[in-house]
Formats: structure tokens, sequence, C-alpha cells
């Protein structure tokens, strides 16, 4: 199989059921920016594919009028994926920029991004792009409290869209899902769907390096700023006399306690193995907690390259070296999502594996010979 020039970007849209998804979608497939790209909807054979779509692509996949293509997922997302290759190869589509792939409204996205990063041909081929993810403004809290695919699909996105804004029922609501959406997942742009921003621009090109054009965007991508505002911000009501804010924070949160998203930072070169053991003895220990993983790291053996590591529960794209820092700060920079694992927990592993001996905890020899050895490795965390 050759390889087009380019991984193509894979953007991974979800949300609820009736949130609003292919309503953004047919919106944004409109702007010429989207021309040549392929959505794919993915069934995974249980409920409430999108008819208007599905008509359209009865041969699998079909040029819109717009010029995008078309096409449904039958079989599996891997199938489909590497078909498109195919048809590229062979000449059958002439040019093929992007892929949209729509989940159901109940996926947890993570299977989506899996297929593409844990594939070896086909991560050569495709790049995830990013997540979007809808959360319909009238119904989104109550979804929230009832649905942990929908706590997820929030937790793992790049971009939120907040849709049905329009509606007045949503204006109640909207301050406390905002606030919500913010505490579940900081680094996530949240847009309302009315706005200007809800746009190809804003929504697609969440990478953090383009290979077309050469650039790179951690701040964009990666948005570690975003948790240190949040962590600046939690101790000033702690500390400002805020304190009902404070107490309105925790009553919107209540329910996603099971979610944590945090920030750990480095100041120094890290030698690759002891990065890499790092998370190594994280995924396999508790990789299904690790709802998402996005990091750039300070590499002792190659301090001027940083390493990009991304990954959704155990699953991690291979490591690529961006060729220089970007504007900013030079330093080793990770934020997390994670489930039913908590913040204190992971930090203590990236101190003691990164040097800062604790007299509570092993260090890092010790854990590595014995992993068990990790505070509530047996189920306690
Ligand atoms: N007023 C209003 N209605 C919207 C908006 N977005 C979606 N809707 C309506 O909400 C309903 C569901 O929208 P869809 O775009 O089909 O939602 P979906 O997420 O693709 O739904 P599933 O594929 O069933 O999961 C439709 O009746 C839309 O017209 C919005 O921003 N405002």
């Amino acid at each position: 199989m050759n390889f087009p020039a380019h991984p193509i970007p894979v953007s991974v849209l979800t949300g609820f059921l009736g949130s609003g998804k292919t309503t953004l979608l047919n919106r944004l497939l409109k702007d010429p920016a989207l021309s040549d790209t392929a959505v794919i909807i993915n069934e995974f054979g249980d409920v409430g594919i999108d008819h208007l779509l599905v008509e359209q692509s009865s041969e699998g996949i079909i040029e819109l009028s717009d010029g995008c293509l078309c096409c449904t997922v039958r079989g599996e997302l891997v199938d489909t994926l590497a078909s498109l290759v195919d048809r590229l190869q062979t000449g059958q589509i002439k040019r093929l920029k992007r892929i949209v792939i729509e989940t159901t409204g109940l996926a947890d996205p993570a299977p989506v991004l899996h297929a593409i990063m844990g594939h070896p041909v086909l991560m050569q081929a495709f790049r995830v792009d990013g997540v979007i993810t809808t959360i319909d403004a009238v119904n989104g809290m109550a979804t929230l409290d009832a649905h942990i695919e929908a706590v997820k699909q929030a937790a793992v996105a790049d971009r939120i869209v907040v849709t049905k804004t329009d509606l007045p029922a949503a204006r109640a609501a909207l301050g406390d899902l905002r606030l919500r959406l913010s505490g579940l997942n900081p680094a996530a742009d949240v847009i309302d769907v009315g706005d200007r921003r809800a746009d190809y621009a804003t929504l697609f090109e969440c990478g953090v390096y383009n290979p077309e054009t050469k650039s790179t965007n951690v701040q964009r991508w990666l948005n570690a700023e975003a948790f240190e505002r949040r962590e600046a911000e939690g101790h000033h009501h702690h500390h400002g006399g805020h304190g009902d804010h404070h107490h309105h924070h925790h009553d919107v949160n209540r329910h996603d306690a099971s979610i944590r998203s945090f920030s750990l930072k480095h100041d120094k070169p890290v030698p690759f193995s002891t990065f890499e053991m790092f998370i190594d003895l994280l995924r396999s220990t508790h990789g299904e907690k690790l709802l998402r993983v996005k990091g750039i790291i300070e590499i002792a053996e190659d301090p001027d390259r940083p390493l990009v590591i991304h990954g959704v529960q155990q699953i991690f794209h291979p490591p690529a070296r961006l060729p220089a820092w970007p504007e900013g700060k030079r330093e080793t920079r990770l934020v997390m999502i994670t489930k039913d694992l908590p913040e204190n927990y992971v930090r203590q592993l990236f101190d003691a594996f990164l040097g800062h001996v604790q007299i509570d905890m092993p260090d890092r020899m010790a854990l590595t010979d014995n992993p068990l050895a990790i505070p509530g490795r047996s189920g306690s965390v």
C-alpha cells in the first residue's frame, strides 16, 4: 500500500443522541474549506444513524453537490478507512483532504480513536486531528447526570459545541452547563453553536503538527494554560473570600466526581527511558482510566526537539518529534483527563519517576521492580 504524501487528518464528531451532530456537520460541509472531505457515519450496528447522509451514500462513497465526499460504515471502521486509501491510490477518489467520523450518540469515542491510533498501517495514512463534541444546551445537564458516555464525550473533546442555544429554554441552564464543561475539560474550547467561531477554522486543525504546512501549534493543541488558569482561580476562591462562587462550582460538578483533569509540569530534561517507564507503568496498570493524555516532553538525549505524546486509554500514538520548541517556555507539560484515577496518585508517580523523592512514595527503582508498590495499585484509587 502506498500512502498519501501526508497523513490525512481525521476529525471525530461525537455527542449524545439528538445533540445536533448532523445539523452542525451539514452546516460545516457547506464551507468550501471542507470540500474533498469524506464523512463516515460510524454505525456500530446500534441506533440512530443519520438518514440524510446514509440515503445519499448508498454507493458507499459519493460526491455531494458541494464537492464533498460521503460514505457510510457498513462493517468495520478500519475496513472503511483502508478502502478509502485504496480508492485514493487507484484514482477512484481524486483528492481527500480530510475525514470526519460522526459517531452514534451512545458511543464512547475512544474505540474510534483507537481504530486509527492503534492500527500499524492506518496510522501512517491518517492522523487524529481532534474530537469535536456537541452538547445540547437544553438537555445537556440532565444528559450528563444520567449518562457516563456523555460525560466521557465531553471529557475527551478538543472542541465542545453547545447546541440549541437559540431555544428560550436554554438560557437558564447555559451558565451552569458551561461551568460544568470547563470543570470536566478545561483545555477544550467551549463554543456556542450560534457563535461565528463555530466554523471550520475553530473546529478543525486541532492537531499539534500539520505536516502539509510544517506548522506547529502547541498552545492551541495542548492548552496547558487553561489548567494553570483554573488552578489560579481555585486558589483565588480558597483565599479570596469568594466562598459562594466556589461552593456553586462544586455543586455544578458534583456528578462528575469520577473524572479528573489536571496538568503536570517539569522544568528539567528527562531521560527518554525514564519517561517511557512512567507512561508504560501508568498505562499498563490503569490504561482504561486514562481518557486522554497529551504532552510535550523535553527529552535529555535530544532536548532541542520536543517529544509529543498523545494517548487515549492504553493506546498511544507513536511518539513524534517536533523540529523545534514552540514559542514560550521550554518545559515538559502533560495534560491528563482520567476516570476513577485521582490526580494525586498520578502526580506522585510522576514525581517518583522524575526524581522528586517523597517520604511516603517508593522511588523509581522500587516501582519498576515491583509495580504493586504503587499506592492504590490494588484498587484503592
Ligand atoms: N433549535 C435548534 N434545534 C437544533 C439545533 N441543533 C439541532 N437541532 C435539532 O435537534 C434535532 C436533533 O439534531 P441532529 O442534528 O439530528 O442530532 P444528532 O446528534 O445528529 O442526532 P443522532 O444522530 O440521533 O444522535 C433535530 O430536530 C435538529 O433540527 C440547534 O442549534 N437549535
